[in-house]
């Protein structure tokens, strides 16, 4: 079987390396010249190809930006792909993914969101168990063809990963709380810690919390620019929600609230209870 990934990064790049016998061959896409070559000297593919070489492939991997993924659909609804091709997107957001694929290829596509990253991107960024053990949501599925699901989900039990079924607009709301939001707020405490505090304080006083709550901060902007803008009216919605608790938490400390304020912290120990 002949599988074919769009974006050799993070995502691509850990698909090929944990795929490697599943496939026969795995054909690898980018336009990053520098990102095709790594993805070569490091494994990640076993040769490089365009667009029209997707032709030939039985299972074919979007791991690109959101928009991309979209603009990617539709040119391949224009190839000649194999009739009972598989078309898997990574995509973080799903709503505009399901909404936006052109009708000839929906049946194609099995519309999916692996909960499982880091903040490093590109090739060199790679791991062969990023998926291990981790949650696959899938989204819309009515919407795909049976040989495809019966495919994709072959291929994420071959990689372990728990498959979860969900609508994809409900997918975008609770991502937008759950992973979006945060990295928000991480970036949100990085350039507010880099306004107020100079390079020797911040290596100084900079213990496990703080390098905890900033790590997301490394993410690649340009890929969360394409999240933040596919989920926006979610995505403002969840950042009121945090507005709100950390108002509650300042006027708290203004008034003095001591004990209100520590039954406010005893609600949020419960959240490391459920994961
Ligand atoms: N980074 C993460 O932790 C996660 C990312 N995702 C999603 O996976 C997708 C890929 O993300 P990453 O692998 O992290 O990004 P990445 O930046 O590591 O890799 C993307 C690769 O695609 C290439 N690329 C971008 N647009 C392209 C195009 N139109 N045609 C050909 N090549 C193109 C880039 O040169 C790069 O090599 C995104 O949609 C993202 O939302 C989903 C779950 C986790
Ligand atoms: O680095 C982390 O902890 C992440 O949360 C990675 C991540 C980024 C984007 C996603 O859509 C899913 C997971």
């Amino acid at each position: 079987m002949v599988c074919g990934i769009v974006g050799l990064g993070l995502m691509g790049g850990s698909f090929g390396l944990a795929c490697k016998g599943y496939f026969d061959k795995i054909i690898g896409i980018d336009h990053n010249i520098q990102h095709q070559e790594d993805a070569l000297k490091l494994g990640l593919v076993d040769e490089i190809g365009t667009f029209e070489d997707l032709k030939q492939a039985d299972v074919i991997v979007l791991a690109i930006p959101i928009r991309g993924i979209i603009n990617a659909l539709n040119h391949l609804s224009k190839l000649n792909l194999k009739k009972d091709s598989l078309i898997i997107d990574f995509g973080s957001t799903k709503e505009s993914i399901v909404n936006e694929c052109p009708k000839n290829i929906r049946k194609n596509l099995v519309a999916s969101h692996p909960m499982a990253g880091t903040e490093y991107s590109g090739p060199q960024a790679a791991i062969a168990d990023l998926y291990y053990n981790k949650v696959m949501v899938v989204c819309n599925i009515e919407d795909s063809g049976e040989e495809q699901v019966k495919r994709a989900f072959d291929i994420y039990n071959y990689l372990k990963m728990q498959i979860k079924i969900m609508d994809a607009k409900e997918h975008d709301r609770h991502a937008a709380f759950i992973s979006h939001m945060p990295h928000i707020v991480s970036f949100s405490i990085a350039n507010s810690v880099l306004k107020q505090e100079d390079k020797d304080h911040i290596v100084t006083l900079a213990a496990g919390g703080f390098r905890d709550m900033s790590r997301l901060a490394k993410s690649n902007p340009h890929m969360w620019k394409d999240i933040f803008k596919e989920n926006k009216k979610n995505l403002l919605d969840s950042i009121e929600a945090f507005k709100s608790e950390l108002k509650k938490a300042k006027d708290m400390i203004e008034n003095e609230k001591w004990e209100e304020l520590e039954e406010w912290m005893k609600t949020g120990n419960q959240l490391h209870k459920i994961m």
